[in-house]
This record gives structure tokens, C-alpha cells and sequence, in this order.
């Protein structure tokens, strides 16, 4: 089970992170409680070893801007949240970071690749948001290297993963004790219970 923590702002929870097991760490460069400078998350990212992927998190900004911050931050992957355009991905294919497509289900295009990306995340209709949703309604569905996140929490990750069936989960809110502030034993809680 390949397990990403999101949203992450301090170097005490990227270590708790990468010392519970994470496949992947994300540093929110959107709008968002979340939101870090692209200057901070390559100073958290330079700690990061380089078997976890260093994941930069944007919603809506253009190509160029996501070129920017992606290069000043140092990071391996991007992630294009919400109504991204094919054309926003072939548009940074030749910057060879892993290229993420993250969105809701509905009316999604559900294969991993369709869009070039390397990993898809099939999240709840607000990102970031916390809420819980229908994860047994995308069962079978979408193909490939895919996430499932959305209100994932280590009290129901389990059941999200029994629900869905994914190839990895994604997490932010659920492992945070108000927005954007982490908590390393929620961090560690949850990559156990995803892999339990
Ligand atoms: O985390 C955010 O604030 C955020 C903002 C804008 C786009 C994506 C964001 N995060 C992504 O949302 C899900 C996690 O949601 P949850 O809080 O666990 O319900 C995950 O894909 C994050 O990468």
C-alpha cells in the first residue's frame, strides 16, 4: 500500500513522516491553510531521503506558474488538483518530475495515464477538506496507479481500503489536530493502519 502524507509544514512531522514508512510527502504551494512558500518546502524537502517523493501541490495555477515553484522547490513530483487540462501536463512533461492528477470521481476520467500522468488520486469533491465519501462508489472503477483520499483518517483508512480497493491512499486533514496543523502519532497511526 503506497501511502502519501499531505500537506505537511514542519521538519518534525517530514521526519515522523519518513521515519513512519511514507512512499510520499506533500507540501501545499495553493491556496490553502495548508499553503507554504516554494523557499520553505525546499528547505523540508532537502531532508527528505530520496527514496520518499517530494510532492508540490497546486490547484488551478498555470503551467508557467507551476513550473516556477516546482523548479524554486526543488521537489520530484507535481500534483495538478481539480479541472487541469491534458494540455497543463504535456506542458511540464519536460521538466521528468512525476506528474500527478488529482481530482473527484465524478465525471473524471478514471485511468492513470490518461492525461500522461504517473499517478492519479481520486479525491472528495472539496480537496483538503476532510469530509468522508462515497469511497465503495469508485470500487473497480478507476485503472492503474491510483490513490484514493478524501477524509481518510487511521480510524478509517481500513475500511476506505477494503471499500475501494486502491493502489495507495493520500491523506492530509485526517492525520492533523486542527487545519494545517500536523500530529506525528496521527501520522504514524495512519501509515500503520493503511498497511494493516
Ligand atoms: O490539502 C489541501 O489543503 C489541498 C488544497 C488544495 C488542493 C489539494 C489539497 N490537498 C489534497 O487533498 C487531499 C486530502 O484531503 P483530506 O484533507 O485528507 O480530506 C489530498 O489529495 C491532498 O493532496
Amino acid at each position: 500500500m503506497y501511502v502519501k502524507i499531505c500537506g505537511l509544514r514542519e521538519p518534525g512531522h517530514v521526519a515522523a513522516a519518513v521515519e513512519a514508512g511514507a512512499d510520499a510527502i506533500g507540501f501545499v504551494l495553493t491556496r490553502s491553510p495548508r499553503r507554504i512558500t516554494p523557499e520553505l518546502a525546499r528547505e523540508l524537502a532537502a531532508a527528505v531521503p530520496a527514496h520518499v517523493l517530494t510532492v508540490a501541490v497546486f490547484a488551478g495555477e498555470t503551467p508557467d506558474e507551476v513550473r516556477r515553484a516546482a523548479v524554486e522547490s526543488g521537489v520530484r513530483a507535481v500534483q495538478l488538483h481539480g479541472a487541469h487540462p491534458h494540455g497543463d501536463f504535456t506542458a511540464l512533461k519536460d521538466l521528468g518530475l512525476t506528474l500527478v492528477r488529482a481530482g473527484a470521481a465524478a465525471g473524471a476520467d478514471l485511468r492513470c495515464g490518461a492525461f500522461d500522468e504517473d499517478l492519479l488520486i481520486v479525491d472528495a469533491p472539496r480537496p483538503g477538506s476532510g469530509e468522508p465519501w462515497d469511497w465503495a462508489a469508485v470500487r473497480g472503477r478507476p485503472q492503474g496507479r491510483w490513490m484514493l483520499a478524501g477524509g481518510l483518517a487511521p480510524s478509517n483508512v481500513a475500511e476506505a481500503v477494503a471499500a475501494a480497493r486502491p493502489w495507495g491512499v493520500d491523506v492530509s486533514s485526517g492525520v492533523e489536530t486542527a487545519p494545517g496543523v500536523k500530529d506525528a502519532g496521527l501520522i504514524r497511526e495512519f501509515v500503520a493502519a493503511a498497511r494493516g
